[in-house]
């Protein structure tokens, strides 16, 4: 029979210091049955990843988060893409691929770049120490990631909380989210309304998704919902990967020092931050048939929680180094985007973000250091920051 673990991972000192947890998750075998929600846990890089990849036994259709679609009723109506399985999931797939591709962001590269400059400069102009939270990771995603997608500049700040809610909303309904619900409404009804053609800019990944739905790619009922993905996705992820590469740097100034000798590893930079600290640290499947795994029978209409966060770290995989930031190492491989056939389809975009901060900054500024303690905001899903206290030298 399976080992079992009472850790509820879902708890706020847990989020907020997952590693021992993991640990001890790796530790206890490959498949771990968490007794508090009886579901099943893959902590190991190698299961995680073979769950991932094999999408047929492993289906999001039923939901990624605690909730199983096909028992209970899902909050919002489900993603075509995150919450579908083939062949539903195909064709938005396919739309968004293409919106969100390389050839799309050439467009954006210099204008972020400029933009990145722009607002480094203007935090840099109030002085060498700041919280870099509000000053650079909510804001660069917040001044660039809206207007690229056509939305108006009215009530943009729903987007985070509307991003804290969802993420909350894939884990157990605890304290975290129950003291998010009360607004779940009015951010609904506002996301919503963002995503119909006559709210959004006649250019941009908002009109680009429409004009798939007049081509026929995607019907015109589907656009919105793929408007939507962009909008739940598109946001608190960037925000928590540029704080978790900021904090990376922070913490190991040789690695910054690197950096700012070959700006050429900020994008490697990036993944490995995303892989050190993995912003999204959890997803569920569900068992779509009597499946085996790692040499464990698992029934059909099983939820599987994969830590994403615990693969990213695994000993197994990365080595005994694998809880440093280390820009020697080859980060490729990591589950941080996921893996297969729901791999994230906005890391370019995320890549881009992160490449523009980062330069900017790497011309910039010649240290960054810890100016105090930072603080962790607790979410189900996400590791995200609170607060991010740096002091910095000019170059
Ligand atoms: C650091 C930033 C980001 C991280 C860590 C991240 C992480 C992830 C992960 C782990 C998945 C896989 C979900 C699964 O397997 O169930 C995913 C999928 C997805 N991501 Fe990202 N993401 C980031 C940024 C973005 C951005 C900027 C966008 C949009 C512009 C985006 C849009 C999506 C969408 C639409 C999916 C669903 C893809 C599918 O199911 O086919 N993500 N992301
Ligand atoms: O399609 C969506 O709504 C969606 C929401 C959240 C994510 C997380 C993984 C980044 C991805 C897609």
């Amino acid at each position: 029979h399976l080992p079992t673990t009472d850790v509820d991972p879902f708890a706020p000192e847990v989020l907020t210091d997952p590693l021992a947890f993991h640990e001890e998750l790796r530790a206890a075998g490959p498949l771990v049955r968490l007794t508090r929600y009886d579901v099943l846990a893959l902590g190991r890089y190698t299961d995680v990843r073979a769950a991932l990849v094999d999408w047929q036994s492993f289906r999001s259709g039923a939901g990624v988060g605690m909730l199983n679609f096909h028992t209970e009723t899902p909050w919002r109506p489900p993603s075509l893409l995150l919450e579908a399985d083939p062949p539903h999931h195909d064709a938005p797939r396919r739309v968004l691929g293409k919106v969100l591709g390389p050839r799309a962001l050439r467009v954006l590269r210099e204008r972020w770049a400029a933009d990145a400059e722009t607002l480094v400069d203007e935090v840099l102009a109030g002085g060498y120490e700041f919280d870099a939270v509000p000053a650079l990771t909510e804001a660069f995603p917040l001044r660039v990631f809206p207007d690229a997608v056509g939305l108006p500049e009215q009530g943009r700040e729903n987007l985070l909380p509307y991003g804290d809610l969802l993420f909350n909303a894939f884990g157990p309904r605890n304290a975290l989210l129950e003291e998010k619900l009360p607004r779940l409404g009015e951010l609904s009804a506002w996301v919503n309304a963002q995503c119909a053609r006559e709210a959004l800019a006649g250019e941009g990944f908002g009109a680009d998704i429409w004009a798939a739905a007049d081509r026929g790619d995607i019907t015109a009922e589907q656009a919105p919902l793929v408007v939507r993905s962009l909008l739940s996705a598109g946001v608190d992820t960037t925000v928590t990967g540029l704080a978790a590469v900021l904090h990376a740097v922070a913490r190991y100034p040789e690695q910054w020092a690197r950096l700012r000798a070959d700006p050429g590893l900020a994008r490697v930079a990036f993944d490995e931050a995303v892989r050190w600290e993995s912003p999204v640290q959890t997803f569920f499947r569900t068992t779509a048939t009597d499946t085996e795994l790692a040499g464990v029978r698992i029934p059909a209409g099983r939820k599987v929680l994969m830590f994403l966060g615990s693969a990213n770290r695994d000993p197994r995989h990365w080595g005994p180094g694998a809880g440093t930031f280390d820009l020697d190492r080859d980060p490729s491989g990591h589950v941080g985007f996921g893996m297969g056939l729901h791999q994230c389809v906005g890391q370019h975009v995320a890549r881009l973000e992160a490449e523009a901060v980062l330069t900017a900054l790497a011309a910039r500024v010649a240290t960054i250091t810890p100016a105090g303690p930072p603080r962790r905001r607790p979410n189900n899903t996400m590791r995200a920051w609170a607060s991010m206290p740096l002091r910095v030298t000019p170059a």
